[in-house]
């Protein structure tokens, strides 16, 4: 047999696993790095977050996958040097956060890589008829496999719509595991450069848990931010909060159809993108409104979106409470511009349920490594569990 298939085998039948979660969203701003102590499977899982960082990216490499990133044309032998190069630069990056850590290579049973996602294209979406959802990320996991010699699971997207899906939301199977409760409705809200949620509805009700993205998260201020302020996000949200909303150019953003389609659904900055935007100034005359109020209102589009599909989703289900993650959880103005909108549905934040806001995405592809290699079942009363997301890359 071969020693990598045998080590991997010994592992799925550990009682406990050492994971490393990793997470390169949509903001491009770096790699999440998340050590996770997992013991158990399916709805026994037990996670302990031992290590958390983020590296973040340099400009140039920042610039690089920018050139390629949610752009139907490109280079593509950029694209083709770049799937290697994403998988080297994670797995140096991986070694360096571990020598800090003063952990050793074998102390580590599998890595868990998201890798970089470049394009998205859930079927309603591109329109092609013929083509089936579809999604790509990169940053191969056989090059993070050989250059730390831990084995690797990678590209969890693709056995998810093989199982019908879009892809994405992918968060739900780690939030049902680690998060549900039996006693409250949840929902965990997730505010990245795209924003979604999870809903969990207490363990006494028949609903199944249920997942989608809302829309734009932090993409579009985030690029506000780099054209008008030179730098990577409206810091604290200060340029917003010093603006006013904009009705005119608010409703013709609003017009845009992933916003009428039905749940669950997924998108990316495909759509959501300075494009989208400066569309509907044009249509509304705003196109010299100030940066303050462009922001402000850019706010009130991830709020008012993110709320209003949590409010239908969570209707006659009795009282909710929401936990907010994600990078825009740092940013006061957004958060406080959602609290308003959610009334007296109380906001808190996700790690008031152990695991800190920016690391939850790194922790739950940690998660997804776990059941796909120590699940022995699919979990009662979700025909998806137990899908075995993830393709496995040996180091040897
Ligand atoms: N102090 C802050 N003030 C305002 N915004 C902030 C702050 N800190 C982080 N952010 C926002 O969080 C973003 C990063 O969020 P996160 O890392 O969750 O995104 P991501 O994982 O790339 O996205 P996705 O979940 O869509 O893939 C930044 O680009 C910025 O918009
Ligand atoms: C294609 C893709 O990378 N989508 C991301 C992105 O970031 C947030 C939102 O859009 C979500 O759909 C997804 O990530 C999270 C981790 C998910 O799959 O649940």
């Amino acid at each position: 047999m071969n020693p990598c298939v045998r080590k991997l085998c010994k592992i799925a039948g550990k009682d406990s696993r050492t994971i490393l979660g990793l997470m390169s969203g949509t903001s491009l701003d770096g790699l999440d790095i998340a050590l996770c102590r997992i013991s158990g499977s399916g709805p026994g899982t037990r996670l302990e977050l031992e290590r958390f960082t983020t590296v973040p990216y340099e400009e140039n490499i920042k610039a690089e996958i920018r050139k390629v990133f949610a752009k139907p044309h490109v280079d593509f032998q950029l694209m083709c040097v770049l799937n290697p190069f994403i998988g080297r630069l994670h797995a140096s990056l991986i070694n360096a956060a571990l020598a800090e850590w003063g952990i050793l290579p074998d102390e580590i049973d599998l890595i868990a890589s998201h890798g970089q996602t470049v394009f998205h294209a859930p079927q309603a979406q591109h329109g092609w008829g013929q083509y089936p959802n579809a999604t790509l990320q990169i940053g191969d996991g056989d090059h993070i496999a050989v250059q730390t010699g831990i084995i690797t699971l990678s590209d969890f997207r693709q056995k998810h719509i093989a199982a019908g899906g879009e892809g994405a939301p992918l968060a739900v199977y780690g939030d049902y595991l680690l998060f549900s409760s039996a006693t409250e409705n949840r929902i965990l809200l997730n505010l990245g450069g795209i924003a979604n949620f999870t809903f969990l509805p207490d363990g006494s009700r028949p609903e199944p848990v249920f997942t989608t993205d809302t829309g734009p998260g932090n993409t579009l201020m985030d690029g506000l931010a780099q054209t008008c302020l030179g730098q990577p996000f409206d810091p604290d949200g200060t340029l917003a909060t010093s603006g006013s909303v904009n009705p005119q150019l608010l409703s013709s953003l609003l017009t845009n159809p992933f916003f009428g389609q039905p749940f669950p659904k997924s998108t990316g900055p495909e759509v959501f993108n300075a494009s989208y935007v400066q569309a509907a100034r044009e249509q509304t005359g705003t196109t010299d409104i100030a940066p303050a109020d462009l922001m402000a209102t850019l706010a009130e589009l991830t709020a008012v979106t993110a709320t209003e599909a949590i409010l239908k989703c969570i209707d006659g289900h009795g009282k909710t409470v929401v936990y907010v993650s994600g990078g825009g959880a740092n940013n006061p103005h957004l958060v406080a511009t959602i609290a308003e909108k959610l009334g007296d549905i109380p906001l808190k934040p996700m790690s008031d349920l152990g695991v800190p806001g920016d690391a939850k995405e790194a922790v739950l592809f940690a998660v997804l490594a776990n059941e796909a290699v120590a699940a022995p079942n699919p979990a009662p009363g979700s025909p998806e569990f137990g899908i075995g997301l993830g393709k496995i890359s040996l180091p040897g």
